[in-house]
């Protein structure tokens, strides 16, 4: 499988090249990289291509193509890629509900995995979450996040997912709308990723903690839900880690 991925030279980009280039099985078919980044023209360790900027000449030799970068620079390369039906993964966040929309309009033109976290068993903890919101919906909920210090200090993707996942949740049960439960944000050093769901009944609390030990946890689920994407050919459309895990 060739893959190309954008935001090659970030904290997880990197990690994508080295499980690339690590899997007899895998191509790096190109690392994509900011525009006018030093690493530009320079070859990819352990590898026979190059960094470069995305850009409307893109190659499209690659089966898919893996976002983990910004989500301007993520909506440049979708216009970028203009009409091929190149399958994405997309695991960048911090997309404003404008800019989500524009992700869904492009998906028409090609399958478009997103998901805020590709760690192995998020998708296991927010449906925990989800059935003791559902089973307990008077309890108040409490999201609280923890990460690196270079990451920017709005909610996390995965905090604004669970927050409102366990509200649909209780709202379902109690027939109302719930409040959005409250998000706690740290950021402690090199945390990978600390996510937490707490329930507060009164005379006891319960906590839910999911917490990433490698920033590679990220990287390899991401693969995992790209071979998934182009296992078979796919009609266009928007797809969820859930639907890569249902199969
Ligand atoms: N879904 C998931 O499982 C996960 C999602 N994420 C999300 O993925 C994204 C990236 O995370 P992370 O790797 O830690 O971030 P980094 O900042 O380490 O990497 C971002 C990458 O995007 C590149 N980039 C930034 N701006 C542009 C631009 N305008 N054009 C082209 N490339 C650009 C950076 O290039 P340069 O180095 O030159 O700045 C860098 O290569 C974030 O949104 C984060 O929230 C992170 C972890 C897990
Ligand atoms: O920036 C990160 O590190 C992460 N970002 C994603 C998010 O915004 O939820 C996913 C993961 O939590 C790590």
């Amino acid at each position: 499988m060739r893959i190309a991925i954008m935001g090659a030279s970030g904290r997880v980009g990197t990690r994508l090249v080295e499980l690339i280039l690590a899997n007899p099985g895998l191509e790096l078919a190109a690392a994509l990289v900011r525009p006018g980044s030093k690493l530009i023209g320079v070859p990819v360790s352990g590898g026979s291509i190059e960094y470069r900027p995305a850009d409307a000449g893109m190659n499209s030799r690659c089966d898919v193509m893996i976002d983990f970068s910004r989500p301007v620079a993520s909506l440049r390369l979708q216009e970028e890629i203009g009409s091929k039906s190149i399958p994405m993964v997309i695991g960048t966040t911090g997309f404003t509900v404008e800019e989500d929309e524009r992700l869904s309009m492009f998906s028409r033109q090609r399958p478009i995995l997103v998901s805020a976290n590709f760690a192995p068993g998020f998708e296991a903890f927010k449906r925990a979450a989800i059935d003791f919101a559902r089973r307990m919906p008077d309890a108040e909920a409490g999201i609280g996040e923890t990460y690196h210090r270079a990451k920017k200090t709005d909610p996390s993707g995965t905090s604004l997912l669970l927050a409102r996942d366990v509200c649909e949740a209780r709202s379902r049960v109690m027939g109302f709308a719930a409040p959005q439960p409250a998000i706690t944000v740290n950021r402690v050093g090199d945390t990978v990723g600390i996510n937490e769901v707490r329930f507060q009944m009164g005379a006891a609390e319960a906590v839910l903690t999911y917490r990433v030990q490698t920033l590679t946890a990220y990287a390899a689920g991401a693969i995992t839900a790209a071979q998934w994407l182009v296992s078979i050919p796919r009609p266009a459309g928007r797809y969820s880690l859930a639907d890569s895990l249902n199969d």
